[in-house]
């Protein structure tokens, strides 16, 4: 190796610094990390240098077996971490050593909170990196060179990790890359080969390429297990073994809740493991996934599946590896897309991950629990994304309930199952934020009838019970949309049979309040819901609701203007006051409880000054 050029300075990137800063101070006290980061970096620069030679075998060179080395230098305080990967040349280590290129990390950076102890968690979802580097050594210089490229195309970096780094053009016989921790003060632990042994084998003994720790005048060791691990059998591995594997693979720090190992023969044969992790990554819901199952063919790395072509959208929570050993080495995007094999392995693998979460759920409730508030919001996509599947994603559903005040934790089985002798029908009600529906006036006749009604308060839980008509043969109804057929609904006691015809003056004052709310109304009506509120508002069973109307319009959506009815209860001493009283304006009143109904459905005022002086009028 000689050096061919002087070097020159660069700064880093903004951003690289932040990250920088913020990964010594926030992981000190994890920093044994910095080992597994260079090491997954070595395999996944394997994996590359393994997938390009697929179209031209001579960038093996003469070194076809991918290892990792790590070295100890006692007397120089260094360690050197090598691997004979795919390497880079001056361009790609500008691109990808000084500046963060990955769109990930920046949304990383954008989902910082500024929080000490949050912000080092997401760092041990995310994976730092290469910069981890500085969390032990004050000092890393980097030698690499790209495979096939000639020897002078090799590349020196160095840097303290401060703000600049330096770079240099020098030639290197070796393919791949070189990596040297000059330690800092207090590092000399990993100095230790022991020490360096026992973080290889906890952090990356799944690695599917040899780990190979050179002591000082030791021959070289292999100190991994170094064998793909979905490909051993499953009797051979233990939970430890799946759990570290899933480590490995994800950088999340808490164990994964389940998984499925299956290995699939025949003339289509496939491997795949797939884990259930047990939290949710802050990126969850960003538009494009940032992660996706591995695809591998034939134990080569293909790609991660980041458009879901492996899996479904709504199980973008799922993590693992697919091997498949009949589809095309050469296999790309486009071909993903049209492919019957990978059609059957998403099937089936769908109905493996579905499967296994009933099964959690009956067997293990608790860790059900957390599934469901990492993900059951994700999974609520699923009847829309998967019309075919509707049925057992719908017994994977739970809910909040007018029945259970913790949750939500009810599944529509339990609901059916304690169904009122009678009952026709699963009752919900949906609106924004969970307070606001469990105060609903619209449960007011079911809770004083006993009857249990699901609150549904996020907002894809509008579209949820769109596209879910029904479960197990019983019609999902909305307690709060179209006219309330009471009986349909059990009594709660024979006696307590209300008399569904008000009486003439109230009739006339419901007769009177629909002329004077005119356009605003389509109608205004005596109730059958209430028992304690005035009024409130009904829209058409088939009809959005005033909440999901107003998400539509803030998406930009063109609604129908369909106007709500307004309903009135009969028996509540409000509305047989005014039936009595001749001199109370009506227009106001009318108004007045209009508006109070809209704003209890999660509607908004059109002019809330009005609303507001209206009700200053009569107050006074
Ligand atoms: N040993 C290596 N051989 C070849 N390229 C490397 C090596 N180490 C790093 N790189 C390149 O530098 C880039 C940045 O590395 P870094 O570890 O910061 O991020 P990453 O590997 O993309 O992310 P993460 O480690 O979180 O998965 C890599 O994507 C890769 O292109």
């Amino acid at each position: 190796m000689s050096e061919t050029q002087t070097p020159e300075t660069h700064e880093f990137q903004a951003e690289v610094r932040q990250l920088l800063d913020l990964m010594i101070h926030s992981l000190y006290s994890n920093r044994d990390i910095f080992l597994r980061e260079l090491i997954s970096n070595a395999a996944d620069a394997a994996d590359r240098l393994r997938f390009e030679a697929l179209q031209d075998d001579t960038l093996f060179e003469d070194d076809p077996e991918p290892r990792v080395q790590i070295a100890v230098d006692k007397n120089a305080r260094t360690i050197t971490i090598t691997d004979n990967g795919i390497g880079m040349n001056r361009a790609d280590v500008m691109d990808n050593l000084g500046t963060i290129a990955r769109s990930g990390t920046r949304r990383f950076l954008d989902a910082l909170t500024g929080d000490q102890k949050q912000d080092a968690q997401l760092i041990g979802q995310f994976g730092v990196g290469f910069y981890s580097a500085f969390i032990v050594a004050d000092r890393v210089v980097v030698h690499t060179r790209r495979a096939g490229e000639p020897a002078e195309n090799g590349v020196r970096w160095e840097s303290d990790g401060r703000g600049e780094y330096a770079l240099q053009s020098v030639s290197r016989q070796a393919r791949g890359t070189a990596i040297t921790l000059h330690l800092g003060e207090d590092q000399d632990e990993f100095l230790e080969p022991q020490r360096l042994r026992q973080i290889v084998r906890r952090y990356s003994d799944h690695i599917a390429l040899p780990i190979e720790l050179l002591g000082e005048d030791d021959a070289p060791e292999t100190v991994n297990q170094a064998s793909a691990l979905w490909m051993r059998p499953k009797r051979e591995l233990e939970d430890s073994d799946y759990e570290q594997f899933y480590q490995q693979l994800t950088f999340d720090p808490e164990k994964p809740l389940t998984w499925m190992h299956n290995s699939v023969e025949g003339n289509q044969a496939y491997t795949s493991l797939l884990y259930i992790p047990a939290q949710r990554p802050f990126d969850l819901f960003e538009p494009e996934s940032s992660h996706g199952l591995r695809l591998y063919v034939r134990r080569v790395f293909i790609m991660e599946d980041k458009e879901n072509r492996l899996l479904p959208r709504y199980l973008r929570f799922v993590r693992g590896v697919v091997d498949s050993d009949d589809l095309p080495l050469n296999v790309s995007r486009e071909i993903l897309q049209h492919n019957r094999l990978i059609d059957r392995i998403r099937g089936a693998s769908t109905k493996r991950v579905l499967d296994a979460l009933a099964r959690l759920a009956e067997d293990d409730p608790q860790a059900y629990g957390r599934f469901w508030s990492a993900f059951g919001t994700v999974l609520k996509e699923g009847p829309v994304e998967d019309p075919g599947n509707a049925e057992k994603i719908a017994g994977l559903l739970r809910f909040h309930s007018t029945h259970d005040e913790t949750g939500p934790n009810v599944s529509l089985a339990d609901y059916v199952g304690r169904m009122q002798s009678g009952q026709k029908a699963i009752y919900y009600l949906t609106g924004e934020g969970l307070a606001a529906v469990r105060n609903s006036p619209h449960l007011e006749v079911f809770r004083k009838r006993g009857i249990e009604v699901l609150l549904l308060a996020e907002p894809i839980d509008e579209w949820l019970v769109a596209h879910l008509s029904e479960y197990d043969g019983t019609p999902l109804r909305s307690a709060g949309k179209g006219e309330l057929d009471l009986d349909e609904l059990p009594e709660a006691e024979a006696d307590e049979k209300a008399d569904e015809t008000p009486d003439a003056s109230v009739q006339a004052l419901i007769d009177r309040l629909g002329e004077t709310l005119g356009e605003r109304v389509s109608a205004v009506r005596s109730s059958t819901r209430l028992t304690d509120s005035p009024a409130c508002i009904v829209v058409g069973e088939h009809e959005f609701g005033l909440n999901m109307q107003r998400m539509l319009e803030a998406a930009g959506h063109d609604l129908p203007a369909e106007k709500p009815v307004l309903e009135i209860n009969p028996t509540h001493p409000l509305i047989t006051r005014l039936a009595g009283d001749e001199s109370a304006s009506l227009a106001d009143w009318g108004a007045l409880l209009l508006e109070q109904s809209i704003l209890m459905d999660g509607g908004r005022l059109d002019d809330p000054a009005a609303f507001v002086r209206r009700m200053n009028r009569l107050l006074d």
